[in-house]
């Protein structure tokens, strides 16, 4: 048996995909980035990527179910409320909605799902069975793309007050948002990952997890610029 990464190689590893495979690098992305997408397309995009944003909530509390330990299961709640809101907090589904609108898009278009492309719901639902059938610490792997999230979105950000202005500025908050919570989630999945996965086959199973995760996401990307405007 090959010994275990330190945790140095390790986290160098889980990088590396990132580097090698996640979506900041996805032709359309590239053209949101340039500022070449037409309003239909960036439309087009929100209102698919609202089906991500609704089932993450879901994929969380499958995640939740199996973590064995109380201290985790309370800081891993946390992302179902991020996204579900509570209270006065409205949540990060209603700020996509809010986000449509803000495009153009009226929140009951996205509400029943009419722009949501076959492919994008293929994806979409390939990484919530992925979480329901895995093990924890490999469901919790597969989120560790969110090591590589909080640059994405920061430019991201840049990108629509450069490019995309009709985009009411409002419309921003849920990336604002993702900000300081993408690296509090990181930080936490990776520590799970790092405590559940000593053995080198265990940690060889966290990258393609994460690798997987990159295919979902890149997967998704595909089936919106191939569905065009919205
Ligand atoms: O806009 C993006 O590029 C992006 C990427 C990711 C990601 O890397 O999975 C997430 C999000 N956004 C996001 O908003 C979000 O809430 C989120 C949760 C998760 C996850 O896997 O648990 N990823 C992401």
């Amino acid at each position: 048996m090959e010994a275990p990464w330190s945790r140095e190689e390790f986290v160098d590893r889980l990088r590396a995909v990132g580097e090698a495979k996640y979506h900041d690098k996805h032709p359309f992305h590239v053209r949101m980035h340039r500022g070449e997408l037409s309003p239909p397309e960036v439309r087009g995009w929100i209102a698919n990527r609202f089906y991500y944003q609704k089932m993450i909530p879901v994929k969380d509390a499958l995640i939740l179910s199996k973590l064995p330990n109380r201290e985790d299961r309370r800081r891993w709640i946390q992302r179902i409320l991020d996204h579900d809101g509570r209270g006065d907090d409205e949540g990060g589904i209603e700020a996509w909605l809010r986000l449509g609108e803000a495009a153009g898009i009226p929140r009951a278009a996205l509400l029943d799902e009419r722009h949501v492309v076959p492919g994008v719901r293929f994806a979409v639902d390939a990484y919530v069975h992925f979480c329901r059938l895995e093990p924890w610490w490999v469901a919790v792997a597969s989120s560790l793309t969110e090591l590589f999230a909080p640059d994405l979105v920061a430019r991201r950000i840049r990108v629509f007050e450069e490019h995309y202005p009709w985009v009411r500025p409002e419309g921003l908050a849920y990336f604002r948002q993702r900000l300081h919570q993408a690296p509090r989630d990181a930080e936490h999945g990776l520590e799970l990952v790092v405590r559940a996965a000593p053995t080198r086959a265990d940690q060889e199973r966290t990258v393609a997890a994460l690798s997987f995760k990159c295919d979902v996401l890149w997967a998704l990307l595909d089936a919106v610029e191939r569905a065009g405007p919205a």
